[in-house]
Order: structure tokens, then C-alpha cells, then sequence
């Protein structure tokens, strides 16, 4: 199957319906679909397939087919298929970034980048399919010996969100599909064209059917719930907020189901006394306005040494002034619309209630008249601890900003939550600057960048930002079971 063009994932993609099931495309059990909206205009773009109950029980069944085949396949030709869908998405860069903005919204270089991030999990995984490794050892006592051998933890099911629709589905399929395991996917509602593309793309690199299982759908609950509940099921990997990880995560301990949660931030960005206050502006830009500021590492209030908190206020205002936001497709769009309504109400009443207790707004950008998803980049100077956007994930383009005088206070105020997914820090005393990452209680930090995701790199949080890591070395590790066999057989 050729990746269809956009237009006909945007019209009519398949004939017989978007459930992705066995290798083939059908409709839902009951027929339902559900409307998926461009943010652009707020408009419908085309009725989607919305899977049930029956679909996952199917998708299961399909996955559980082919796990044996898939484990006893060897790696290299694992790795094979990966480096083929790593080439294809590359290939369709431009089909696959029209499609994001489309459903998305974010401006149309934010979603070329989403495209090669998301392909690049798709080249690390394939290098790392080939690298599994076993071992074989003496007990330490003598006597008898260690084989220590890894194999897939089975079928995986995956629930990812719609700010990242290929690079959150790819970061979790790569892996799975490297290590050896079936795969069982629900997209965002807001989102399930990209995550359609990509599977028609793993079929044409040569995926055996029945491996990736892809159920879009408007009654999420109920499809998760079949999923958890079936001990076929072995491994469930969620990204999205912390209230909803909480709850899955309480079904997935009825079946002590293994889970990966990427769950929601509240990033600190600390520009320090001898910071490049020019490089931090730039990295502050990267770290807030990547994806319009939908990203669960963007940073999310800032705290600014007193004795350069008035240069940074005014570059960086300056900047954020200078956005443009309007519809993703074009020229020159830096700020897409938010995903949908409900996103925008949220952000405006963080910034009111701001605003309500002494906030400032420093800055405010532009945005298209009309019936869009827009919210204004914005920053806010003054803010106090207890306002709720420094206590709450903002998700979009509004730059909170505090002063700080010590360092020791510094750390205690961006402790303070019970979220660490990512931190930001600039100074050009990189020891001193490595000192507070040390003491910030944060999965991540970028130190001296405010752009630190990558493929290669461990992606992941503390507290309640969830549990696990994605990409890296570790990425892989979340598929694997470890089987030690002691084998009587003396040691020479
Ligand atoms: O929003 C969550 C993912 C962000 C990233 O992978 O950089």
C-alpha cells in the first residue's frame, strides 16, 4: 500500500472505514463515526471511524496472531523494517507535515520538525533492535551458571495525545516493534489522520499484518478499558495528563499490567545573573514556542535574576511580540492556532486569574480575526507564586515571569509542584549551572538549550510526571522481560 496523498486522508481515505485491524481497513463494529476538526477555522474536516468495544477485543485477537512470529523474526530484519519506515517518512516529509497542521494546527515548520523527530525514533530503534543483549556467567558461589536472556513483554497497547500525532506514536511504536512486540494503538480524538498515515507507512515497509493495530475513536474509555482488562495484554505506554495517567494507571494494576506514563509539566526556565541574556531569550523562545507552546516540556513559568530581569523582559517581549500567528499553512507562521476551543478558554482563564491577582502583561501578539483557535503569544511580568499558571501546565503561548534574588530560594520555588518532567537553565558558569540541574527535581534539563529532545536521549519525568523513559537506551527496556535461568552445569 502506497502512503495515501493528503488529500484522500483528508476526503475519503479508505474506502472501507479508518479502523486499522489484521493489516486491512474497516469500519467500527456499530457503523459509528466521529467529526474531526481543523483549528484553523473550527471547522469539521471529515467524519472518522469511531472504534468500540468489539474493535479492540478484534485488534487483541490480531496483535496476539503474530507475537510469536514477530519474536522468532530475526532482529536484523526487525531493525530492516524500521530503517525502511525511517526512509519513507523522510521521503513523505511534506504529505505527513500538511497532514499535522491540518488536524493539529501548528505552524507548518513546527510540523516538518515533529516529522523528522518522529522518523528519528524510527532510525535509533532500528540500530537498536540489533543490539538486545543476554548474557551467560558464573555464580559468583561456583557450581552451577547465569544465562540471563531478554525477550518482548508481548503485545503493548499505546493511548497518545494529539500535540505530537506522529513523534508520540513513533517514539512508542519503534521500540515495541524493535524489541520484538505486536502493537495495539488509540490516537487522540483531535488527531487519528496522522497516526492512520503512519500505518499505512509501516505497511509499506514491510510490516506483517496484524503487528500495528490502530483504533481511532471518540469513546476512549471504553476501547482502554477492553485493552487493561485483557491479560493479553502486557504493556500500556500513555502519554497525555497527569489526572487521566492516575486513573489508568489504577486500571493497569488490576492485570499488574507493566506501564511507561508520560504525564504532565510545570518546566521551570532560570535565567541567572550571569547568563547570555540574548541566548536565553532564544533558547526561551524554543523551550515556549515550539508546537505554539503545546508541548508537555515547554516551559512554563520563568524565573529571572532581579539584577537582568529587565534586559531579558524586554527581548524577550520583543520577540514574542514579533510572532506571527495564523493558520499553519501560511508563509511566514510561526503560531498556529491551539487545538480547539476548550484549549483557548483554558489558557485565557490562567492568564485572567494572573492578571487578577497583579500580573502585568508586558507583551501581546497578534491574532486573525475570525472563528480560529487562536490565543495572542503572551508574556506576563510580576507574577505571584499562587497565581495558577505558575502552579498549572498552561499549554500554550503565555510566558509567566518571576524574579528570584538567591539561589537556594530559586530551588525551593521551582521544586515546589508536584510535577518534574524538564527544567531550563542559562549561565555561562556551566559548574554553577550544573550545581541547580543537580538539585532541581526534574527528569530533564536544559542547560544552557532551551530544545533538549532527542531520539537518542532518555525522555522522562519524576514525581508525577510520569514513569519510565522513552528513547534512549532505556526505550527499549520498557518492552523487555529479563529471564535468568540458573543452569546446573559446574563451573571450571
Ligand atoms: O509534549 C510532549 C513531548 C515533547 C517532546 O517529545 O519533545
Amino acid at each position: 500500500m502506497n502512503l495515501p496523498g493528503i488529500e484522500t486522508l483528508v476526503k475519503a481515505p479508505f474506502a472501507e472505514g479508518d479502523v486499522f485491524i489484521a493489516g486491512r481497513w474497516c469500519a467500527a463494529e456499530d457503523g459509528r463515526t466521529f467529526p474531526v476538526h481543523d483549528p484553523a477555522t473550527a471547522e469539521p474536516i471529515r467524519e472518522v471511524s469511531a472504534a468500540g468495544p468489539g474493535d479492540a477485543v478484534a485488534a487483541v485477537d490480531a496483535a496476539q496472531e503474530t507475537a510469536a512470529g514477530w519474536r522468532a523474526t530475526p532482529p536484523r530484519r526487525r531493525s530492516e523494517v524500521l530503517h525502511t519506515a525511517f526512509a519513507l517518512m523522510r521521503e513523505h516529509t511534506d504529505t505527513l507535515a500538511r497532514l499535522i497542521v491540518l488536524e493539529n494546527g501548528k505552524a507548518y515548520r513546527d510540523a516538518v520538525a515533529e516529522v523528522g523527530y518522529a522518523a528519528e525514533f524510527f532510525r535509533w530503534f532500528a540500530e537498536e533492535a540489533v543490539r538486545i543483549g543476554s548474557s551467560f556467567g558464573d555464580a559468583p558461589g561456583g557450581g552451577f551458571r547465569h544465562v540471563v536472556r531478554r525477550h518482548p513483554v508481548g503485545v503493548t497497547a499505546f493511548v497518545t495525545p494529539w500535540n505530537f500525532p506522529a513523534a508520540m506514536a513513533t517514539r512508542k511504536i519503534a521500540p515495541a516493534l524493535a524489541a520484538g512486540c505486536p502493537v495495539l494503538l488509540k490516537p487522540a480524538p483531535d488527531t487519528p489522520l496522522t497516526a492512520l498515515a503512519i500505518a499505512a507507512l509501516l505497511s509499506e515497509a514491510g510490516l506483517p499484518d496484524g503487528l500495528l493495530n490502530v483504533l481511532p475513536t471518540d469513546r476512549a474509555p471504553e476501547v482502554v478499558s477492553v485493552w487493561l482488562r485483557d491479560e493479553r495484554v502486557r504493556k500500556f505506554s500513555f502519554t497525555g495528563s497527569t489526572a487521566t495517567g492516575r486513573k489508568l494507571l489504577a486500571q493497569a494494576a488490576a492485570n499488574v499490567v507493566n506501564v511507561t506514563m508520560e504525564l504532565g509539566g510545570n518546566a521551570p526556565f532560570i535565567v541567572c545573573e550571569d547568563a547570555d541574556v540574548d541566548a536565553a531569550v532564544r533558547g526561551a523562545m524554543d523551550a515556549k514556542m515550539r508546537g505554539g507552546g503545546e508541548v508537555c516540556i515547554a516551559a512554563n513559568r520563568f524565573y529571572v535574576h532581579q539584577s537582568v530581569a529587565a534586559e531579558f523582559t524586554e527581548k524577550f517581549a520583543a520577540a514574542m511580540t514579533a510572532v506571527r500567528a495564523g493558520a499553519g499553512l501560511e508563509e511566514g507562521v510561526t503560531l498556529g492556532p491551539m487545538i480547539n476551543r476548550t484549549a483557548v478558554e483554558s489558557i485565557r482563564s490562567l492568564v485572567d486569574d494572573a492578571v487578577g491577582r497583579g500580573a502585568k502583561v508586558a507583551a501581546r501578539g497578534g491574532v486573525p480575526e475570525g472563528p480560529g483557535c487562536y490565543h495572542p503569544a503572551t508574556v506576563l511580568v510580576d507574577v505571584p507564586d499562587d497565581a495558577r499558571i505558575m502552579n498549572e501546565e498552561v499549554f500554550g503561548p503565555v510566558a509567566p515571569l518571576a524574579t528570584f534574588a538567591d539561589e537556594d530560594e530559586l530551588v525551593a520555588r521551582a521544586n515546589a509542584t508536584v510535577h518534574g518532567l524538564a527544567s531550563y537553565i542559562y549561565s555561562r558558569d556551566v559548574a554553577r549551572a550544573l550545581r541547580i540541574s543537580e538539585r532541581l527535581e526534574s527528569g530533564m534539563v536544559g542547560l544552557n538549550r532551551g530544545l533538549l529532545s532527542d531520539p537518542a536521549a532518555p525522555f522522562g519525568g519524576v514525581k508525577q510526571s510520569g514513569l519510565g523513559r522513552e528513547g534512549g537506551r532505556e526505550g527499549i527496556e520498557a518492552f523487555l522481560e529479563t529471564q535468568y535461568i540458573a543452569l546446573d552445569w559446574p563451573t571450571g
